[in-house]
């Protein structure tokens, strides 16, 4: 967080897009929302409770519940969390739903306010996002993208580099297709990083330290869905407080 907010902050560029990338499980889980026709609004992860019903009553939308409370057998059947695995597989998803997470939502939440486009980005969606984004830098030049690998924490609250996060972010910057030299040396080393992993893509996920933190607590179907690489065509854009489809210039689905 702490780095998304100081990019922004000494960008000088005149249109700034950012794409937050939280593989595991965010953006994943906002892009498979999405490509299934949901508008997701995303949350900030400390004020849930109360103020998040609240917030999801305002919006005239569905809140999630906690990963373990949608897997309990007196959940509603229609429960949903931020789990991508429940997302992809009930048999319908509510219209608007809002997705509290304590990095990829909350980074979102914070960018919408200091960058005048937001993408959430994946490996599912790396292929479409990066295709579309190209196209943008192509028409036009004096565009800038940065792509925000949103990292986990540690216990204590500090941040905690994710390495899928890293080859997220790889995916996207390998897609766009810029050529080297207007790419910064950062963004090269995670498109760099994405390349090398790529042919191993679905078993580097879940042997990464979030992948097994995940599996531990029984969701590793999780990972499985966040190691599709290029799944979504569909890419979410953050409109009026939702992650909606783009589906054109300046026009969002709503
Ligand atoms: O989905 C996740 O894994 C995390 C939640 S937690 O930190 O594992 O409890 O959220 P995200 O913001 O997607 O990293």
């Amino acid at each position: 967080m702490a780095g998304a907010r100081q990019l922004l902050q000494t960008s000088s560029a005149a249109h700034c897009v950012v794409v937050v990338v939280d593989v595991l499980s965010f953006s994943t889980s906002t892009s498979i929302a999405v490509n299934r026709g949901a508008a997701v609004f995303p949350y900030r992860w400390h004020s849930r409770g109360q103020q998040l019903a609240a917030y999801a009553q305002r919006q005239n939308a569905v809140p999630a519940v906690g990963r373990l409370e949608a897997r309990r057998p007196d959940a509603p059947h229609d429960a949903f969390s931020l789990s991508p695995a429940r997302l992809a597989q009930l048999p319908g998803l509510p219209a608007r739903i809002v997705l509290p997470s304590p990095n990829g939502a909350t980074i979102s939440v914070w960018c919408a306010g200091h960058a005048d486009e937001v993408y959430a980005g994946c490996l599912r969606n790396a292929g479409a996002l990066g295709g579309l984004l190209g196209k943008r830098l192509h028409e036009e030049p004096q565009l800038s993208v940065a792509v925000i690998a949103a990292g986990e924490q540690w216990p204590d609250g500090a941040l905690r580099p994710a390495v899928e996060d890293l080859w997220g972010a790889g995916a996207i910057i390998a897609a766009i297709g810029a050529p080297r030299a207007d790419v910064s040396y950062e963004a090269r080393a995670a498109a760099d990083a994405f390349l090398n992993v790529r042919p191993e893509l679905r078993t580097a996920l879940p042997a990464c330290g979030s992948g097994i933190e995940l599996a531990q607590r029984g969701f590793e179907d999780d990972v499985r869905y966040a190691a599709e690489l290029d799944a979504d065509g569909l890419v979410p854009q953050l409109f009026n407080g939702a992650f909606r489809s783009h589906v054109g210039p300046n026009i969002i689905a709503e």
